[in-house]
């Protein structure tokens, strides 16, 4: 495809160049032949020092900001070259699936998207989701590394996916993506948002900044007449309604959702042993829907999927149908094990104040003994959230163990400490094998253990830069092993 072709239709100016774009990379390392080169000041290095490396590798043209320097090649001058740059990559990789829906919030986008994704599966659509577990299709699943991948492989991943037939995407977009301009330039049908509090204070300068790059969603991400899907729970703090505001003024249809809401409106909630009973009000009509699954947290994430896929026009019938057969997410409240003395060991991804509250909440009405709360904080991340997360344990556990969680470039003693901070009273247990041993060894018939902070994840992140070690480690294996020892133990 001809540059200048590209450039017409992303409307931008490249002095009518006609040459061949073959590509587009956003590291110099990644470029052949005939790419475009996008080049962007970073929070580890500016890209722009790497723009003669890109030339010398074959970039045809490079997006960068006005004052940056290119020579030998084409330089498409944008005081925000992130945004260039995805609105001309967009034009590039095509055709993308037909329904295209988005999913932010702190807590919640990945069970979102993973629940949106299975609702389409179980109504006959080829659907697929793009998250913190990878791209998932109807045959695969295949990681990222990052909950909103780049915008080069977003967007070759969306084409991709359309050309192996899927028509029905959901995505995460989280607020480092939005604000990096990582998902741009495609037809979003339908955004919703889950909840907000606090996370990536080390990245977002207050919450304010934070909540501002969650509503480019809804500000400029999703396409004109889109459909916001908000939660509306019981306690909603201010958050929601201010996105129901942002998403008034862009002229979108707003779906609320909750016990506050009003198109989707939950009037009761009844937990039972394996999963719970709701009673939700759509369209005139009161339903009564088994959801397969424990935690109040779940069912906002089970809605607000529910109305995106009826969004996107799935029928009503399919959409509450599938509601009641939706399959566990992997790591969130995920049963890994029953341990010797009875005790069932939970393995959930909280890892806000928020989340863990929320976590232990859904646990709570299924203890009749003590909750052992095992969980830590990852290092390189915010500071603040720390001790929150250690208050938010002590408030609601029994028991609390804190432990490692990905420690990165910090020393682990501190991250603890700064935990402990919130929970005092807390044990401290570094080692997170240690640690799991620990809560399932001592937890009896009548207790119930949390695992909390790394969900899916499957290794220990050690170290930073180039001293970086990720270790092998999965909380539902691990806690496997650990009950399996106590067992050989007592024996
Ligand atoms: C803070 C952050 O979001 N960083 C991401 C961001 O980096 P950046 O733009 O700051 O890049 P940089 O490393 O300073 O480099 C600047 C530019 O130079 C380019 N470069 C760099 C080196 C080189 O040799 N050649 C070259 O061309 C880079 O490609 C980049 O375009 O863009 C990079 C390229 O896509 C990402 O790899 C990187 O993710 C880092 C590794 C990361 O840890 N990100 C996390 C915090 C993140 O994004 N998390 C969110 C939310 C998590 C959640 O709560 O779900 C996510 O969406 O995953
Ligand atoms: N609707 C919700 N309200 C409050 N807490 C939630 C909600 N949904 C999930 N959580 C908590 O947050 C954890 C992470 O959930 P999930 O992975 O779905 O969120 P996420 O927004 O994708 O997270 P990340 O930002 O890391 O990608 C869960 O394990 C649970 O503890
Ligand atoms: N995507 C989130 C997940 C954090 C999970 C936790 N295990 C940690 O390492 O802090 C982040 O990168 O902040
Ligand atoms: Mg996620």
């Amino acid at each position: 495809m001809k540059l200048a072709r590209l450039c017409a239709a992303a409307g931008l100016d490249c002095g009518g160049s006609d040459a061949e774009v073959t590509g587009f990379a956003i590291d110099n390392r990644k470029v052949a032949p005939g790419t475009v080169f996008g080049a962007f000041q970073g929070t580890q290095v500016n890209g722009e020092d790497f723009i003669p490396a890109a030339i010398e590798a074959g970039a045809i043209a490079v997006v960068a900001r006005p004052e940056a320097t290119v020579e030998g090649a084409v330089h498409i001058a944008e005081p925000e070259p992130r945004r260039a740059f995805a609105r001309l990559a967009s034009r590039y990789f095509t055709p993308v699936p037909e329904h295209i829906v988005a999913v932010t919030g702190t807590n919640g986008k990945t069970s979102t998207v993973e629940m949106t994704r299975q609702i389409w599966r179980m109504t006959g659509e080829r659907a697929a989701s793009i998250g913190t577990l990878g791209v998932t299709t109807p045959d695969e699943s295949v990681s990222t590394g990052l909950t909103t991948p780049d915008i080069v492989t977003f967007l070759s991943n969306l084409s991709g996916l359309a050309r192996e037939g899927v028509t029905h995407v959901a995505y995460e977009a989280s607020s480092h993506g939005l604000s990096q301009f990582r998902n741009e330039g495609i037809p979003v049908e339908a955004a919703a948002f889950t909840n907000f509090s606090r996370d990536h204070l080390d990245y977002h300068a207050d919450m304010e900044d934070y909540f501002a790059a969650k509503m480019r969603l809804f500000d400029e991400v999703v396409s004109d007449g889109a459909t916001a899907v908000v939660w509306m729970g019981s306690g909603e703090s201010g958050w929601n309604a201010r996105v129901v505001d942002h998403a008034g003024k862009r002229g979108l249809t707003v779906m609320t959702v909750g016990e506050q809401g009003s198109d989707i409106r939950l009037t009761s909630r009844a937990p039972t042993q394996l999963g719970q009973v709701l009673t939700v009000e759509h369209d005139g009509q009161e339903r009564k829907i088994t959801l397969p699954l424990i935690g109040a947290y779940q069912v906002s994430n089970a809605l607000c999927a529910a109305g995106l896929a009826l969004a996107t026009g799935t029928s009503a019938s399919g959409v509450w149908d599938a509601v009641s057969r939706l399959q566990p997410v992997r790591g969130r409240l995920e049963r890994a094990v029953i341990s010797p003395s009875g005790a069932p060991v939970y393995i959930d991804y909280a890892h806000t104040p928020d989340a863990l509250e929320a976590a232990i909440a859904a646990l709570r009405p299924h203890v009749t003994g003590r909750l052992i709360t095992v969980f830590g904080a990852g290092g390189d991340r915010d500071h603040g959230k720390r001790a929150p997360m250690g208050e938010a344990a002590a408030k609601a556990s029994d028991v609390v163990i804190v432990t490692d969680d990905n420690p990165r470039g910090e020393t682990a003693a501190d991250i603890r400490a700064a935990v402990l901070e919130g929970a005092p009273r807390a044990r401290e247990i570094g080692g997170r094998r240690e640690a799991i041993k620990a809560a399932i060894a001592e937890a009896g018939a009548e207790d119930i253990v949390l695992v909390a902070g790394k969900g899916h994840e499957t290794g220990q992140i050690i170290g930073s830069g180039e001293n970086m070690r990720v270790l092998p480690f999965d909380d539902v294996e691990v806690a496997r092993e650990c009950a399996a020892e106590i067992a050989g133990e007592r024996a």
